[in-house]
């Protein structure tokens, strides 16, 4: 949950094999409630969209035009509410991690288009992508007393594979140092929860917030959703896998530099 850079790619199975045909693009424009939102397509039809507030991803389609991820029908839309489902930021706190309000205030925030982001060392010139940079404001120093600036890429791949990473920078003037929590809190799209599995998360050890924090060991060899599950996984792989067996869908997630997972 902290870090430097942290890296996030979810891709959804099976790919389609349908021909390539317009370049990647990045379309930005209005939406719900007048908020801005930047529109990311790549060449075989899948496309996400982000709102500048919160640097908040509320869609991600496949080439099919199916919706891969879930958003509240609540969700509102409305500053300084966050927006409910998508892929919310939590930063610099997540969850009740501290003495922030519940998941910090990145995701209650307008982040600016970053024009002039420090370069990556990986190639993506093939992605639609667009950069977004959050710094923090006198009134947000009142409550969490530490510059930084943190720069967001949020890219699409070919394959349609959405991919985040994150680069905070410490920019306090006397250099001292901070320490934050971190989490994208992805809400994938579903269909009947009795129908998904989890692989990666089996043996690991997990806080469970529904049981005051405390530690277990998970037992079983399928992690199934029975009941409402609201657990923390510590060290978790690099490859988690979201297996839907009603849509015949599986996300793979990857990650780089985010040691823990959360099954909510
Ligand atoms: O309702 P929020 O603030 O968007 O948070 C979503 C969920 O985030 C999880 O991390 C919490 O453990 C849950 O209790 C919470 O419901």
């Amino acid at each position: 949950m902290s870090g430097e850079k942290e890296k996030s790619t979810v891709t959804s199975a099976p790919p389609s094999p349908s021909p390539s045909s317009v370049a990647p693009s990045v379309e930005f424009s209005k939406g719900i409630n007048g908020l801005q939102k930047v529109i990311l397509r790549e060449s075989r039809g899948s496309s996400a969209e982000v709102y500048l507030y919160g640097g908040h991803v509320t869609s991600w389609k496949n080439d099919h035009g199916e919706e891969l991820l879930f958003l509240s029908s609540k969700a509102i839309f409305k500053p300084p509410k966050a927006i409910r489902g998508g892929i919310p930021i939590c930063f610099p706190q997540f969850a009740s991690h501290g003495t922030l309000d519940q998941h910090g205030f990145a995701r209650n925030r307008f982040w600016a288009v970053d024009e002039d982001p420090p370069p990556f060392p990986t190639n993506t010139l093939n992605k639609a992508f667009v950069d977004l940079i959050l710094k923090p404001s006198e009134e947000d120093m009142k409550i969490w007393p530490h510059s930084f600036e943190y720069r967001l890429r949020i890219a699409l791949g070919p394959g349609g594979d959405l991919m985040l990473t994150s680069r905070i920078r410490n920019t306090n003037s006397d250099g001292k140092p901070f320490s934050f929590t971190f989490a994208y809190h992805t809400y994938f799209s579903v269909s009947d929860i009795s129908e998904v599995r989890v692989e990666g998360l089996e043996t690991l050890d997990y806080l469970d917030n529904l049981q005051n924090k405390e530690r277990f060991t998970e037992q079983g060899d399928a992690l199934t959703f029975e009941s409402e599950v609201d657990k923390i996984y510590l060290s978790t792989p690099t490859k988690i896998a979201i297996i839907d067996h009603e849509k015949k869908r599986t996300f793979v997630l990857r990650k780089d530099g985010l040691p823990d997972a959360v099954r909510c």
